[in-house]
């Protein structure tokens, strides 16, 4: 089932096309890696998709509930609440009241239970993307949407977090589209890249995309620095 269909799509500020006629769709349980050159238009992409820009041209139809992790920076996090306050904010507008029991199970799952009456402005960078990906989780989407969750998170915790999200993606079956800046992550851990860049470059299973469609749309800098260790890794070794 395509559970999100893009037709067309071009979205425009004045006279300046950030897209420029995307089309594609994702199939329930995909986990789709967004990639592309800073101002590539990837943000855009995603407010589009969870329906914070409605000014576009095209068609997109969303088939099912969006949980939406926006990037880190623009989330507020001096306000003085735990963390368990926090993640129960995704059960608002799903039930009247909340389900305190479903709550602590949810921050077991994501392991970060251990730190529920601590403030969220004392967590780290990835435990705050951890606890994000609780609130997300409790308004039970079927579509996760991620803007670079990677964002102010050491290796191991991004290795970490990617990990627990495919779990969570098999276990609970949904479909998972996550902009990213670690090629290396990406084709490690997705099932589908697309490669932007304001238009669709490539986009296809994971292993159907060359080094050339990256080199297309990337500089060798930029290759470099985003982790061609794990790509080269995926090329010559397959994925496991
Ligand atoms: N409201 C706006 N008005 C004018 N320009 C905009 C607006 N929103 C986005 N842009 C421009 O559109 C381009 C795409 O922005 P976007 O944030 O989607 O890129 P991105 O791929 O997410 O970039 P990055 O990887 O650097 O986060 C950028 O050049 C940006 O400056």
């Amino acid at each position: 089932m395509k559970i999100i269909e893009v037709k067309g799509l071009t979205y425009r500020v004045r006279n300046f096309e950030i897209l420029k006629n995307i089309t594609f769709s994702v199939e329930k349980g995909e986990f789709v890696g967004i990639i592309g050159p800073n101002g590539a238009g990837k943000t855009t992409l995603v407010k589009i998709l969870v329906g914070e820009i409605k000014d576009y041209e095209g068609k997109v139809v969303i088939r099912g509930r969006i949980g939406y992790l926006p990037q880190t920076q623009e989330v507020q996090r001096e306000f003085p609440m735990t963390v368990r306050e926090f993640a129960a904010m995704g059960m608002y507008g799903r039930s009247k009241r909340i389900d305190w029991e479903k709550v602590r199970s949810t921050l077991i799952g994501v392991g970060i239970s251990h730190k529920e009456n601590d403030l969220i402005r004392n967590l780290s960078g990835g435990e705050f993307q951890r606890l994000s990906l609780a609130r997300a989780l409790l308004s039970e989407p079927d579509i996760l949407v991620l803007d670079e969750p990677e964002a102010g998170v050491d290796e191991m915790g991004k290795a970490a977090f990617y990990e627990l999200l495919n779990r969570l993606r098999k276990e609970r079956n949904i479909t998972v589209v996550m902009v990213s800046h670690d090629i290396g992550m990406v084709f490690r851990e997705c099932t589908t890249v697309m490669c932007l860049n304001r238009t669709l470059h490539c986009h296809g299973p994971t292993e159907t995309i060359s080094p050339d469609d990256l080199k297309k749309i990337f500089t060798d800098f930029d290759i470099w620095i985003r982790g061609p260790r794990h790509y080269e890794i995926f090329h010559r070794e397959g994925k496991n």
